[in-house]
Order: structure tokens, then C-alpha cells, then sequence
């Protein structure tokens, strides 16, 4: 059993057009939205005979790789082709299993003749053999060209009284209009003159050469063979015996393409002979090294590419083998494709379908009957099966998917049911339809139980082509329709039956329903022909239940009704049989379809994978993006800083400024000579008096106070440093954790070697502070003041001047000199000089102060510069992991999403070679 979350929304996940991105980074885009697939499909398939669902993307694919459209049939030559008659056929069982070997081996062409009989026998022979044979060899009917064309034959062999060939080449094509392989026309030709004619004018595709009696007119084979381009074949009365054998020989290196043989004839030559005869042939045509009869439709492959040894088919170019190549190389590509999305996206369960899909790919094709609850589907199966096997028979249940597979009537359990542990039945059956297809039967839609709707609908990609049952007592419901809805997205052939048509009173209400159905299914669908089969299962089932025990002889017996029930069955059989030939259309479709089931459910499968991780990718690319931005951002945040550092500097200076007026206020009114009086005891007592009041004071009640209000305040911002980086370093640790929180754990060790940088103190402002001396300032300051009053009055004898006198008539600077003027010209010079000397010691006051303030600045713009780049740092340091996954991420996606095209391009690549399953390379 798969498991699903929720199976019938799987589509959901899986259908979603793709998502808009934004445009900045650009990850790999859809080519085209996927909703747009099924009308695609659709449209191609109403436009086109070959069914287009294998390569919905091409708009208009060629319909074959030639550009006529047609693909002229190959033949090997040398080859041999079996005449059979129909009787043989019929009344023979044993010529089935020698036909069978006869054409696995040597035989290329089968040609059947009714030997005068009815054309009835013939079909029925010639039906037969080819079911038989199957693509394996050329199916040739006996003059009858309408049989040919209705049991899809390969072509005709006419007689020289028969048909024109262009005739017969024209009918059977017209009946082939599906094929884009030409029918073969041959003709029977006795006389060389014949034979130019048939060759020539007539254009047949190969010739067969009659001869009577013993003798082989060697020159009538020789001049046919240098005349006539086309092959020639021989046929002679027998070959059988020694004698004949070593004359085939000869004929055959004569340059003749192949024998006629009886299958009296073909029983005589022993496997060895018939090697012998082939090979000997193909090494005298090597020997030539020129090959012989080669014609225009004819392409000679054999004696081009080796000996019949290593190629014991001879014949033709085999569908089924080209077939079993295909598979393989879908094989292995899709186990790369179930690797690349396992990988890709390890929780998509849907993946098991895919490798379901292709460990069955040998596997018959899956023909799944599904319809919804009482629609008559076990009905519908024992009817094709023949047998009432399902349900009242031996299989039990349809509440599980059960698979129907063939059993050999004579095997020791001909009819037995498997339980698997997923819960799927296989039931083996003797009932010969099984031998080509497995039918599977599936639990019914619309049921109470969610389980078994969701059970078939799990299964719907499986299927290589669904019978859709629908009952006539209420033809499509809502649910029918829902469910086709969902078959749909699959892209799955769907053929439809009416079953329980007996219902209907009239052929006017079943017409009507009919035309209802179809006309819904077109709309729904939006396909141009829908195939419905109106059937009464029951009945169908009935008469044949009737006629295998052999109550019924005669059908005329049977009403009506019966009959039309009986014959619209036999349609539904038919189109299912067709599937079961090769070498017809629906045959080849049926290889395609089978080859396709598993590449549709790849293709599904990659496209959605593609969705995510294009979604992935996108993310991704934004988390690059934003963990770049958020690092960068931290040089933004350097600039802002600087702008709230402002007002600190602000601060600091302001406090210097404040103290250096202040200081200057003192140094003003202590300069003046009217303070004579108060300074001059310490002037004059030089330096080693105790400190003037005034510096003291400067030195006490301004300085001081001061460095320690700047001490505060530096303290207090290297602080703010410190904590607006710790501050900023942690929002931006958070901002990256919390952004991929799934990186943090690992992230955390790196915390400690990083959070040194947040930690770190800027002391380069609070050292200008500690190192600046308040007493050596003062002291200074005080020798500046004692020396500009002892340059002012330094020699004089200071002592005589009144300085109170001074001081009481000339309050200013200005008066002062006047006074000083007045009062003793010989002081003149040297008081003139004390307003200069006052000035300096005030710049020099100022320059104290304005030297300071520099450092300070200085030291306070290095600390916050250190601060920033310390978070600068950290933040660098942090997020580069984030980084680094954020690109690892994001190279891994683009990985990925390289590998999923990859493969995507190598399943469309597929998709053309099986498109072109039916033309050989
Ligand atoms: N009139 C008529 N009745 C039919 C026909 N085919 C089936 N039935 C009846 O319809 C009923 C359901 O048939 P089944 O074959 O069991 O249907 P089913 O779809 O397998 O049913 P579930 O397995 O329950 O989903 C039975 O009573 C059949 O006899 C038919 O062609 N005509």
C-alpha cells in the first residue's frame, strides 16, 4: 500500500501554477505553466492519429521522424516466409506453437492463403496468426486485400491475375489511414517478362517467383535477378529433401532474397540447416561486398551488419525488441530520476509510485477498470474474462486494488489469490485476455468508505489505460466527474463503457445518453473523440457463460436484445484485442502508453519537485541577500553612533570651556595692578612661598571638581559604548538567530571566541582625563601670574607705591596705567608692557584648555571608532557561518535544480524516442 498524506489532494501539490516570485535574484523559471498541459495534450491528440499524450510539451510533433510521414517497411534479407493455409491454421493447434518459434527465429514474412475457401475461415486465420506473431514478422494475406485491411495485416501477395497493385496498395492504405507504416503489396510472378511488369510498372515491394517442376530454370532466375531491383523469392514445389536443400543453397547465392517454404517444407529444414542455408548466404553476400537486392522500400541490415549467427531472429526490425531497449534505457534513467528526487526531496512520498512504476515496467500492460460503487465493474471484468472469476468467484473482494494476471490453465494452481503486504491482491487466472494485459480491479468510487476511493485513486497514475465504467441508471455523476477530473491530471488514456445499456427502453434513450456522456467527457476532458462503449455486461456475460457450457448452439435463438448486447460487447473486446497486436496502431499505442505510464508519473513527480525547490531557491537567494544586508548594515550603524557620540563630545567640551572661562574669569581679575596689594607679598617672596590663594583655589574649587565631573562623564560614555555595542551586537546575534534559528546550535561555540570583540574597553578618552594634571595646571597657572607681575614691576621698588592709593583712583586697567603714567614715568616702560604679559597668560590659559579639549575629542572619536569596528567585527565574525550556510544552501538548491532539468531533459528525450517507438533506427 502507498501511503499518502492526503492522495486526493495530491494533485493539488502537484498542479499549482508556479509561484510569483520576486524579481530581485532570479532562480530557474518554469518554461511553462503546468495547468496548461492537458489542453495541450488534448488538442494534439484531436489532431494527430498517433496519440500525442507522450510528449505533451512539443506543440506539433512530427508524425514520424520521415518527412513523407510514412515509414516504408524493413526487411532482412536473405529471409524465408512461411505459407500457411487457413485450414492449417484452424483445424491445426499445433501450428500456433510453431508459427510462434518459426517467426522468433528465421521466418520474416507469414503469408496466409484460404485455399479457395470462405473468406470467413480466412479472417479468422489470418486474425489469428496475427495475434501470433505480433510485430515479430510481416503478416501477408493471400489476394484478399479486404481481409488484409481488416485484421490490419502487414499487406497482400497477389496473384498475376489479381488486383492491380496500385489498387490493392490504395485500399489497404485508405484502411490504414493510422499506420505510418505503408502496407506491403508482393506479387506472384511465373515469367520474366512478369516479372519486369509487376517490378516496374506495377511497383510491388518484393516479388515472389513460381516455378514448377523439377528443374530450376537458372537462366530465367538470372535474368530476373540482374532486371529486377526489388527481392525475389522463390518458391518451388519442395525443398525438403537433401537434394533440394543444396539447390536452395545455390539459389540463394545466386543472389535470390529467400525461399517460400510449406510448412511442410519449413518443418523438414532442422534448425541447423536453416542456419546453414541463411548463413552460408549471407557470407557469400559479404564476400561480394556489394549488397544484393537491395531496393527502395527494402533496406538490407543483416548482411550489412553481420552473420545470422549473432542474430538469430532473422526477419525484420523488431518492434518488441526495440521495445525491451526502450524499456531498459527508461529503466535506468528513471532510477537516476527516483535518485535525483529522493534526494531532492527526501519526505515525497509519492515517490514510491515511481519505483512501483518501474520495478513493473516488464511487466504486462495495466489495463485498470474503475468506476464508481455498483456501476457493474466486476461485472464488466468476468465478461472479458469470460468467467464469473471476480467477486462471486474465486477473487474475494474488491476493496483492494487487485491485480488479475494470466495463469496457465494446465499449471499446477491455474486460479489462486496472492495477498501482498501493501495490501494488493494478485489473482492468477487461466483467461486467455490475461496473457497481454493484467486487468486490475479497483475498489469502487463513491463509496462511504474514503479508504478504497482514495485506494483507486492512488492508483490512477499507474494505469496504463483506464476503463471507466459508467452505469446507464445514472450516468455521470458528480463524483464520476470529480474523478475524471483528477484522472486527467495524470494525463491518462481513459475509454469509457455505458454499462447496464439494457436498462434503456429505447435506442432513442440510449443514443441520448450516449450524446450526453460524450458530450460531457469532450468538455471535461476537452477532447474531440471519446471513445464510449454502450455495453450490458451482464448479458455479455451471460451468453458466454451459456455458450462455454455449451447450452447454446444456435444464436438465433436468443432474443434480440441479447444479440445487440452480445455484438456492442464484442466491440468493447475488439478495441481491447488491438491492444493486445503489435504491429497494429493501437498496439504500438499500447507499447507507448505502457512505456509512458511510468515517464508521466516522473514528469509529475520532477515538476513538482521543481516547484519547491524553485521556491527553495528563491528563499534561499533572499537569505544571501539578507544576511549580507544585516553584516553591511553594522557599517550604517558606525555612522549613527558618530551622530549619538555628538552630544557626549558636546558635554565634555562644554565642561572644558566652562572651566577654562571660569579659570580665565580668576586669572582677569587677579591680573590687574590694582591687586597689587593682595599678590604682591607672595610675588615677591618668590616661588617658594606658599601657593597663592587664587590658584589654590583655581586648583580646588575648579580643576579638580572639574576632572572629576570629566571622569564621570567619560566613564559614563566609554560605558555607552559598551553597551550600546553589546546592546547592538546581541540585536544582531538575535536578528540571525531568530532569522535561521536552525543554525544557532551549532553557531554557539563560536560565541565565546567572538564575544571578546563586544567586551573589549575603549579607555583611550579616560586615560586623556587621568593623565591630566590639575596641580602642574595650577602651578602653572600661578607662575604665569607671579611672573607677569614680576616683569611688570621687577626691579622697581615696588615697595614705595601706594598700592591702595592706586587702587582707590583707578578701578581699570586703563586708569591704571594712566595713573602709573602719571605717577612715575620711570615705571612707565614697565607697566606698559603689563597688559602684553596679562595676555599671554591667558592664551596661555586658553591654550591649556583648547590642548585638552583636543586630546579629549580626539580620544573620545578613537574610543567610539574602536567600539564601532569591535562590533563591526563581532557581527562579521557572527554571521559568517549564517553566511556560508545561507550560500551552501542556496548552491545545493541550484544543484539540485540543475540535476532535476537534467533530468527532465533526458525523460523528453525519452519521450520522442518512444514517441518514435514504431520507427526503427
Ligand atoms: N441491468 C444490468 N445490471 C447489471 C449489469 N451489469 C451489472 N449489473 C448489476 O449491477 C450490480 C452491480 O454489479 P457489480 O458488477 O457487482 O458492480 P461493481 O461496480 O463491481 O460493484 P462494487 O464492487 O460494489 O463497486 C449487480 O447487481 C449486477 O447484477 C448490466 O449490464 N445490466
Amino acid at each position: 500500500m502507498l501511503s499518502f498524506t492526503s492522495p486526493p489532494h495530491l494533485h493539488h501539490s502537484l498542479h499549482l501554477p508556479p509561484p510569483l516570485f520576486f524579481t530581485k535574484p532570479t532562480c530557474p523559471s518554469t518554461t511553462q505553466p503546468h495547468h496548461h498541459h492537458h489542453r495541450h495534450l488534448i488538442r494534439l491528440r484531436r489532431h494527430s492519429t498517433i496519440p500525442n499524450s507522450i510528449n505533451p510539451f512539443q506543440q506539433q510533433p512530427p508524425r514520424t521522424l520521415f518527412p513523407g510521414g510514412y515509414k516504408r517497411p524493413e526487411i532482412k534479407v536473405p529471409n524465408i516466409i512461411l505459407q500457411l493455409t487457413s485450414q492449417e491454421v484452424l483445424n491445426d493447434e499445433s501450428v500456433v506453437g510453431f508459427v510462434d518459434k518459426a517467426v522468433s527465429e528465421h521466418v520474416g514474412i507469414v503469408v496466409v492463403n484460404g485455399e479457395g475457401g470462405s473468406g470467413g475461415k480466412l479472417y479468422e486465420a489470418a486474425r489469428f496468426l496475427n495475434s501470433v506473431i505480433k510485430d515479430r514478422a510481416f503478416l501477408m494475406i493471400d489476394e484478399r486485400v479486404d481481409i488484409a485491411a481488416a485484421v490490419n495485416a502487414s499487406g497482400v501477395l497477389l496473384s498475376d491475375q489479381g488486383l492491380p497493385t496500385i489498387v490493392a496498395r490504395n485500399t489497404m492504405s485508405d484502411s490504414r489511414s493510422e499506420s505510418v507504416v505503408l502496407p506491403i503489396i508482393a506479387r506472384y510472378v511465373e515469367t520474366s517478362n512478369a516479372a519486369l511488369e509487376a517490378a516496374d510498372a506495377e511497383g510491388a515491394d518484393f516479388l515472389i517467383l513460381r516455378l514448377n517442376g523439377d528443374v530450376l530454370p537458372e537462366d530465367l532466375i538470372r535474368m530476373s535477378l540482374n532486371h529486377i531491383k526489388i527481392p525475389i523469392f522463390l518458391s518451388v514445389d519442395t525443398f525438403g529433401d537433401g537434394n533440394h536443400f543444396d539447390a536452395a543453397v545455390d539459389l540463394l547465392k545466386l543472389g535470390v532474397s529467400g525461399l517460400v517454404l510449406s510448412l511442410k517444407d519449413l518443418k523438414l529444414f532442422s534448425e541447423e540447416k536453416m542456419k546453414k542455408l541463411l548463413y552460408s548466404v549471407n557470407v557469400e553476400n559479404m564476400k561480394k561486398e556489394e549488397p544484393t537486392q537491395i531496393s527502395e522500400t527494402f533496406k538490407m541490415s543483416s548482411v550489412m551488419n553481420g552473420s545470422v549467427r549473432d542474430n538469430t531472429v532473422a526477419g525484420f526490425v523488431k518492434l518488441e525488441k526495440r521495445e525491451q531497449e526502450l524499456i531498459e534505457t527508461e529503466r535506468s534513467l528513471l532510477l537516476g530520476v527516483i535518485d535525483v528526487i529522493r534526494r531532492a526531496a527526501p519526505l515525497m512520498e509519492e515517490v514510491a509510485l515511481l519505483t512501483d512504476a518501474v520495478s513493473q515496467l516488464d511487466d504486462p500492460f495495466l489495463l485498470v477498470i474503475v468506476g464508481e460503487f455498483n456501476s457493474g465493474k466486476s461485472t464488466v471484468i468476468n465478461a472479458l474474462l469470460g468467467k464469473r472469476f471476480v467477486k462471486d468467484g474465486v477473487v474475494p473482494t474488491t476493496n483492494e486494488i487487485t491485480f488479475l494476471r494470466y495463469s496457465k490453465v494446465d499449471s499446477y494452481d491455474p486460479q489462486h489469490c496472492e495477498r501482498h503486504p501493501d495490501g494488493q491482491y494478485s489473482c492468477y487466472l487461466p483467461a486467455p485476455i490475461l496473457k497481454e494485459m493484467i486487468i486490475v480491479d479497483t475498489p469502487g468510487t463513491n463509496v462511504i468508505l474514503q479508504r478504497q476511493q482514495r485506494l483507486t485513486e492512488e492508483f490512477v497514475p499507474r494505469a496504463d489505460l483506464i476503463l471507466f465504467v459508467v452505469s446507464a441508471d445514472r450516468p455521470l455523476t458528480e463524483s464520476e466527474v470529480n474523478f475524471l477530473r483528477y484522472i486527467q491530471q495524470w494525463k491518462k488514456r481513459v475509454i469509457f463503457v455505458l454499462n447496464k445499456s439494457d436498462l434503456y427502453r429505447s435506442s432513442d434513450e440510449l443514443e441520448e445518453a450516449i450524446i450526453f456522456i460524450k458530450n460531457n467527457v469532450k468538455k471535461l476532458l476537452n477532447i474531440e473523440d471519446v471513445l464510449l462503449f454502450p455495453v450490458s455486461a451482464r448479458s455479455a456475460l451471460e451468453k458466454k457463460l451459456l455458450a462455454s457450457s455449451g447450452v447454446l448452439g444456435d444464436s438465433d435463438r436468443q432474443p434480440a436484445s441479447s444479440q445487440w448486447s452480445a455484438n456492442s460487447f464484442n466491440k468493447l473486446e475488439n478495441y481491447l484485442y488491438s491492444f493486445l497486436d503489435g504491429s497494429t496502431t493501437t498496439g504500438i499505442e499500447r507499447m507507448k502508453l505502457k512505456l509512458f505510464t511510468p515517464v508521466g508519473i516522473a514528469e509529475q513527480l520532477i515538476s513538482s519537485c521543481q516547484k519547491t525547490k524553485r521556491e527553495e531557491c528563491q528563499q534561499s537567494k533572499e537569505d544571501v541577500v539578507l544576511v549580507n544586508d544585516i553584516i553591511n548594515s553594522v557599517e550604517e550603524y558606525a555612522k549613527t553612533i558618530d551622530r549619538d557620540s555628538i552630544s557626549w563630545k558636546r558635554r565634555s567640551l562644554s565642561l572644558i570651556d566652562n572651566v577654562q572661562s571660569r579659570v580665565l574669569k580668576i586669572a582677569e581679575s587677579t591680573l590687574q595692578l590694582s591687586n597689587l596689594d593682595l599678590v604682591s607679598k607672595y610675588i615677591f617672596k618668590g616661588e617658594k612661598s606658599t601657593p597663592m590663594p587664587v590658584t589654590a583655589s583655581i586648583q580646588n574649587d575648579i580643576i579638580d571638581p572639574a576632572v572629576s565631573e570629566a571622569e564621570k562623564l567619560i566613564t559614563e560614555y566609554t560605558r555607552w559604548l559598551q553597551s550600546t555595542n553589546a546592546e547592538k551586537g546581541s540585536f544582531y546575534r538575535e536578528s540571525l538567530e531568530k532569522r535561521w534559528p536552525s543554525f544557532v546550535d551549532h553557531l554557539n561555540q563560536n560565541e565565546l571566541a567572538t564575544s571578546g570583540f563586544l567586551l573589549r574597553k575603549h579607555e583611550t578618552s579616560i586615560k586623556v582625563i587621568r593623565n591630566f594634571n590639575a596641580a602642574a595646571v595650577a602651578k602653572q597657572f600661578e607662575k604665569e601670574i607671579r611672573e607677569t607681575f614680576l616683569v611688570t614691576f621687577g626691579g622697581l621698588a615696588a615697595a614705595g607705591l601706594s598700592a591702595s592709593l592706586l587702587t582707590s583712583v583707578l578701578p581699570t586697567t586703563l586708569e591704571d596705567l594712566l595713573a602709573l603714567g602719571l605717577c612715575s614715568a620711570g615705571g612707565l616702560v614697565a607697566i606698559s608692557n603689563f597688559p602684553a604679559r596679562r595676555q599671554r597668560a591667558i592664551d596661555k590659559v586658553k591654550k591649556t584648555a583648547g590642548v585638552l579639549a583636543h586630546e579629549l575629542e580626539e580620544a573620545m572619536q578613537n574610543d567610539l571608532l574602536e567600539s564601532a569596528s569591535s562590533l563591526e567585527n563581532y557581527v562579521k565574525l557572527i554571521g559568517k557561518p549564517y553566511q556560508e550556510a545561507a550560500q551552501d544552501r542556496l548552491d545545493k538548491v541550484l544543484g539540485t535544480l540543475n540535476e532535476l532539468s537534467v533530468v527532465e531533459k533526458d525523460l523528453k528525450t525519452l519521450q520522442t524516442e518512444i514517441q518514435n517507438l514504431h520507427i526503427s533506427q
